[in-house]
């Protein structure tokens, strides 16, 4: 299929762009069926120096993304969505789209935690937000496949010898070795300087200055060879079935994970989100895990901590929205190392005409940062000893009709070479206990963890 498809490409592209009005043109063919993670696996063999990966938490939904064809990037730290979300509209009028989706393709994107915060070396390359339109974009959406090809159409020629590469390969395209270096080095990051932060949190908590905050750590760790995000994707995709799998990665460096929190989504006029706070590990056996669960639905802290999220976003959907449904109490979420307080929320007659709107008035949830949001975002800045970058930040897409969908970057790692540094924090409250909480952060590593090959539970 690649080589029909590649010289009907070639000259649709070419007689397009000798023809175009507009700097930038794109084709979108259906597609073979072809493994999502392989084809990300491709990129960097065929010269491609960026690849971004998102499945949906049921797989309905696997984008995957080689090349940047055109970026949108702020450095801005007060307006940067609203510079990102003008960039996207200024987009749609550089580019010519034409074959089976005759709409600008897609842009993936991410925002760092707090535009605020100095950035350090480990974020190197990851501003205050970007967005992407990828050079090759793999769709999959319920069932079907098609991909759609990007280039600007004065610089056709060196994109054309990435993609031609690609679709050359794309017929080999075999399932990916799963096979990861060996850890040499693992360094949990100031494990005391951190419990000293959380007892100082919980002190101003009692003493009224606030609600809830969120404090995170890292851990770092070194192996004995670089660490392939294709092969930890895959694993991912193995361990972690029910949560959205991203990947963000640029000149080597890839930011990871499997998270299982909604930010918000929006289709047309309904948007989504999913309130996730509250917390305990999987029990053993089937019993324990149940005594578990029923414990965590009963817990006064754990409720407090829920209900704080659920306040502020049904505050938010119904300021947007003409109607907003949620469930009276929290369900549990079980995943494979825990198991979460969660309650959905659906808004419809939504008025916002993009969901990076909605984005920005959500980030970030009392989850993520606290309650209230401006104190707790002071607090995790005088007191969480590390950078967070694109952790616990909105992750995820937008397409032309301002529609998209969006998950908090946690249960993640950055990759740089043969360095991985895990992330992971939890919602402190008046009645926290420090110890479990560094408890609570080590059940939330485990997937990445396991995912790299370090801790064997699957
Ligand atoms: C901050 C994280 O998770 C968040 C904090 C939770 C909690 O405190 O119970 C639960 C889910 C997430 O909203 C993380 O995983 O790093």
């Amino acid at each position: 299929m690649a080589i029909g498809f590649r010289h009907h490409l070639q000259q649709q592209l070419h007689r397009l762009a000798v023809n175009a009005a507009r700097p930038f043109v794109s084709w979108t063919e259906p597609w073979e069926d072809v493994d999502p993670v392989s084809f990300f696996m491709l990129g960097p063999s065929c010269g491609f120096r960026e690849r971004f990966f998102w499945s949906d938490r049921s797989g309905g939904t696997i984008l995957v993304g080689l090349g940047s064809a055109y970026a949108i990037e702020t450095e801005k730290a007060d307006g940067r969505f609203h510079e990102v979300e003008s960039g996207r509209r200024r987009w749609e009028k550089e580019i010519e789209s034409y074959g089976e989706a005759a709409a600008p393709p897609l842009l993936f994107g991410g925002f760092s935690f707090d535009p605020h915060r100095p950035r350090t070396d480990i974020w190197r390359g990851f501003p205050a937000g970007k967005l992407v339109a990828p050079a090759a974009l793999l769709a999959v959406r319920n069932g079907r496949t098609t991909l759609t090809v990007t280039v600007p159409t004065d610089r056709g020629e060196r994109e054309w010898g990435r993609i031609g590469r690609l679709l050359e390969r794309m017929d080999e395209c075999a399932a990916v070795p799963a096979r990861l270096p060996r850890l040499v080095s693992d360094k949990e990051e100031e494990k005391e300087r951190w419990l000293a932060a959380v007892r100082e949190a919980i002190a101003s908590i009692r003493a009224g200055a606030l609600d809830k905050v969120v404090l995170a750590r890292a851990r770092r760790l070194a192996f004995a060879g670089t660490v392939d995000a294709a092969a930890v994707l895959m694993r991912l995709r193995e361990q972690q079935p029910f949560a959205y799998l991203f990947a963000f990665e640029q000149d080597g460096r890839c930011f990871i994970g499997a998270s299982p929190e909604q930010l918000v989504q929006k289709e047309g006029e309904t948007c989504r989100s999913v309130c996730l706070a509250g917390s305990v590990r999987r029990g053993a056996a089937m019993e324990e895990d149940e005594r578990l669960g029923a414990w965590l639905q009963a817990d006064r802290k754990n409720g407090e901590e829920h209900e704080f999220v659920v306040q502020m976003i049904g505050r938010l959907f119904s300021s947007v929205c003409e109607t907003v449904e949620m469930p009276p109490a929290p369900q549990l979420l079980k995943l494979p190392h825990i198991q979460h307080l969660c309650t959905p929320v659906v808004g419809r007659g939504c008025r916002e005409r993009s969901v990076l709107r909605l984005v920005e008035m959500m980030h970030p949830t009392p989850a993520l940062g606290g309650t209230p949001r401006d104190r707790a975002l002071e607090v995790i800045r005088s007191l969480e000893p590390l950078d967070r970058g694109w952790y616990a930040a909105p992750i995820g897409w937008v397409d032309s009709e301002g529609d998209g969908e969006w998950a908090v970057a946690i249960r993640s790692a950055l990759l740089a070479g043969n360095e991985a540094v895990l992330f992971a924090g939890c919602g402190i409250v008046a009645d926290s206990d420090p110890n479990s909480e560094y408890e609570e952060t080590n059940v939330k590593m485990a997937p990445m963890l396991s995912a790299l090959g370090v801790m064997n539970d699957g």
